[in-house]
C-alpha cells in the first residue's frame, strides 16, 4: 500500500515534469529548472552508480537506450518501463544521454517531491479545470487531490484533441491506482508516449498536408503554364501554315500566269506565221509557197452537210493554188509538245498487246505507209487547231499522251490550266499540222477554256462511258463552245473507256442519238487499250479539210481570175 501511494505521487509528478521537460524551451515560461532531489533515496542512487558501472556507462560517459534493457531499479517496474523512461529522458532523440542528463531525469520524475512552487505553475486556469471538470461528472466523485492531479496531468499532455476517450482513461488511471498501483506509473509513461507519438504524427500530418497543398499548386501552375505554352506553339503553327500556304497560293497563281502568257505568246506567234503565210498565198508572184489555212469565217460542219457559206470578202483564188500539182510531203507524222508541260505522267505502260495490228491502233506506222514521217513539218497544208473538252477524269490527257507517245500513261495528276501538242500528219497525201489543246476538266479552270475556244477549228467533246455525269455536261460544254461564238467548229463527241464494259453507264445508241441531235460526229474508244486513237483525229482532219474546201470553192465563186499559185513545202 505504501509503494502504491509511492507510485501514484511519482506519477502526479511525472506529468509536470514532462511538460517542464517538453514545454519549457517552446512557450518560454521559464529556464530550465534543475532537479530537485529532495527525496531521492540513496538507494536510488546507488542503483544508479551500479547501473553505470554494469553496462559500461560509466567508461562511455553515455547511456544508450539498449542499456536500459539490462538495468534492475527498484524503483522501476518491468524491462519495457524502463526503456520507456529512456525515452521520455531523452526529449531530443538523439538515442544516447549523458550521464548527468539520465540522472537528473531520472531525478525530475521519480525524486523530486511537489514543491508549491511547482504546484502554482502547473495549476491550469480555473476556467479550464472547470469545464474539464463538467465533461468528466465521474471525476467530481473522485478524491479532490487525485483529480486535480489527473486533471492537470491530461492537461499537460495536451492530449485534449489527441486523446478523446478521456473517460475512460480516467477510468482505467482509478482502476491501476486500486488494483495495480505500480502500473500507474507506466501509464502515465505510455500516455506521454502516445501523446508525443501523436503529436509528432499530427505535425507530420500537417507538413505534409501543406507539401501536398504546395504540390497541387505548382502541379497547378506547371500544368497552367505547359497549356499556355502549348496555345502558343498552335498559335505560332497555324500563323506559319497560313503563311505558307498563301506564299504557295501565290507562287501558283504567278506560275500559272506565266504558262498562260508563254501560251499566248505561243498562239500570238503560230496566228502571226498563218497571217504571214496567207499574204504570201494572196500575193500577185506565182509559184510561192503558202500554208493553207484559211482564216475564218468558218463553214457548216462537213458531217452535218452543211452548205457553202457567203464570203465576207474577195479572198485571193485558194481553189486555183489548190489546184496546182504539188510535190509529196517527205514528213508525215512528228509530234511537238508545247512549253511548258501543266503535268508528267508519273509512269508509262506501253500497249504492248501481240495480237493487236498497229494499223488499227494507228499509232505506230510503218515506212511506206502514208502515215509514216519524220520530224515536224514545216510548210503543212493545213494548220488547224483542235481543242480537247470534257469533264475532270474523262481520259483526255491520256489519249493525247498515247497519241503523241504511242505509250498509255498511268498515274497521270489533273491537268492545270492548259497544255498543248503538235500532231503533223499525212492524210490523204496532205501535210496536216494539227495543234491539239488539252484543257483541265477542274471547274476552276473553265474561265481559261472558255477563251481558249475562241481560237477553236476542231473540239474533241469527249466522256466516259462509264460516267453518265460526264455525258449529261456534254451539253454544257456545247453551250461554252457557243457562247465562245465558235458556231463553225468541226467537233467529235468521243465516249472514252470503251474497255470498261461492265462499268458502262452510257449506250452507245445513247452516243449516237446525242451526237445525231446536235449535229457532230461521234466515236468510242480506248486510250488504255489504244483502241479508236488515230482514226478519230484523221478523220477530224478530213472533215476541216473539207469544211475548208467548202470554204474555198465558196470563195472562188466571188473571187476574181488569179494565176495559179502553189503551197506547200516544196513550191
Ligand atoms: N480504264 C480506262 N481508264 C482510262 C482511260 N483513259 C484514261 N483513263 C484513266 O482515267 C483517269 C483520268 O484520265 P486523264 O487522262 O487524266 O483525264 P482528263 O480528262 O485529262 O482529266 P483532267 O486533266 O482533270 O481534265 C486516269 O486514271 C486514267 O488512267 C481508258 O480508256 N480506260
Amino acid at each position: 500500500m505504501e509503494t502504491g501511494q509511492r507510485t501514484s505521487r511519482k506519477v502526479r509528478k511525472l506529468g509536470s515534469n514532462r511538460r517542464r521537460q517538453t514545454r519549457e524551451p517552446a512557450d518560454g515560461e521559464g529556464a530550465a529548472v534543475a532537479p530537485e532531489p529532495e527525496s531521492w533515496s540513496s538507494q536510488a542512487a546507488a542503483e544508479l552508480q551500479a547501473f553505470f558501472q554494469d553496462c559500461g556507462a560509466k567508461e562511455r560517459g553515455f547511456v544508450t537506450r539498449e542499456d536500459l534493457a539490462v538495468a534492475k531499479f527498484s524503483f522501476l517496474g518491468s524491462k519495457e518501463e524502463s526503456e520507456m523512461i529512456f525515452d521520455w529522458v531523452d526529449v531530443e532523440r538523439k538515442g544516447h544521454l549523458s550521464l548527468e542528463e539520465f540522472s537528473s531525469g531520472l531525478k525530475n520524475i521519480f525524486g523530486s517531491s511537489q514543491s508549491p512552487h511547482r504546484l502554482r505553475r502547473r495549476k491550469p486556469l480555473p476556467s479550464k479545470r472547470v469545464s474539464a471538470t463538467t465533461s468528466f461528472p465521474a471525476l467530481e466523485e473522485a478524491d479532490a487531490e487525485e483529480k486535480e492531479a489527473f486533471l492537470a496531468f491530461m492537461e499537460q499532455l495536451g492530449t485534449g484533441h489527441l486523446l478523446p476517450k478521456q473517460m475512460e482513461i480516467w477510468q482505467l488511471w482509478g482502476q491501476l491506482r486500486q488494483e495495480e498501483p505500480q502500473l500507474a506509473g507506466n501509464l502515465a509513461g505510455f500516455l506521454a508516449k502516445m501523446t508525443s507519438r501523436l503529436q509528432e504524427a499530427q505535425a507530420d500530418k500537417e507538413a505534409l498536408e501543406l507539401t501536398l497543398r504546395k504540390r497541387d499548386s505548382d502541379h497547378h501552375r506547371e500544368v497552367q503554364q505547359l497549356y499556355e505554352e502549348m496555345e502558343q506553339q498552335i498559335r505560332q503553327e497555324k500563323q506559319q501554315l497560313q503563311a505558307e500556304s498563301d506564299s504557295r497560293g501565290l507562287a501558283l497563281t504567278s506560275q500559272m500566269q506565266d504558262v498562260l502568257e508563254a501560251k499566248e505568246r505561243e498562239v500570238q506567234r503560230l496566228a502571226e506565221g498563218q497571217r504571214e503565210a496567207q499574204v504570201e498565198a494572196e500575193g500577185p508572184t506565182p509559184g510561192k509557197s503558202a500554208p493553207p489555212r484559211g482564216s475564218p469565217p468558218r463553214g457548216a460542219q462537213p458531217g452535218a452537210g452543211a452548205g457553202p457559206q457567203e464570203p465576207t470578202q474577195t479572198p485571193p483564188t485558194m481553189a486555183e493554188q489548190e489546184a496546182q500539182p504539188r510535190p509529196s510531203l517527205t514528213t508525215a507524222h512528228a509530234e511537238e509538245q508545247g512549253p511548258p508541260h501543266s503535268r508528267e505522267p508519273r509512269a508509262e505502260s506501253r500497249l504492248e498487246d501481240p495480237g493487236m495490228d498497229s494499223r488499227e491502233a494507228g499509232l505506230t506506222p510503218s515506212p511506206g505507209d502514208p502515215m509514216a514521217g519524220g520530224g515536224p513539218q514545216a510548210n503543212p497544208d493545213y494548220l488547224f487547231h483542235v481543242i480537247f473538252l470534257g469533264d475532270s477524269n474523262v481520259g483526255k490527257t491520256s489519249f493525247l499522251h498515247l497519241l503523241h507517245q504511242n505509250s498509255f500513261a498511268t498515274g497521270l495528276t489533273a491537268t492545270v490550266g492548259v497544255d498543248f501538242r503538235v500532231k503533223t500528219l499525212l492524210v490523204d497525201n496532205k501535210c496536216f499540222v494539227l495543234q491539239l489543246w488539252d484543257t483541265a476538266g477542274q471547274e476552276r479552270y473553265h474561265s481559261m477554256t472558255r477563251q481558249l475556244l475562241r481560237k477553236a477549228d476542231g473540239v474533241v467533246l469527249m466522256y466516259d462511258i462509264t460516267s453518265q455525269e460526264s455525258f449529261a455536261h456534254v451539253r454544257y460544254w456545247l453551250d461554252c463552245l457557243q457562247d465562245a461564238g465558235s458556231d463553225g467548229v468541226v467537233i467529235l463527241l468521243l465516249g472514252n473507256k470503251m474497255d470498261c464494259e461492265e462499268e458502262r453507264q452510257v449506250s452507245v445508241e445513247a452516243g449516237q442519238q446525242l451526237a445525231q441531235e446536235l449535229g457532230v460526229y461521234f466515236g468510242e474508244c480506248s486510250a488504255a487499250l489504244g483502241h479508236n486513237i488515230l482514226e478519230p483525229v484523221v478523220n477530224l482532219a478530213r472533215s476541216l479539210r473539207m469544211q475548208e474546201e467548202g470554204l474555198k470553192d465558196s470563195l472562188v465563186k466571188v473571187a476574181p481570175k488569179r494565176p495559179p499559185k502553189r503551197f506547200g513545202c516544196c513550191s
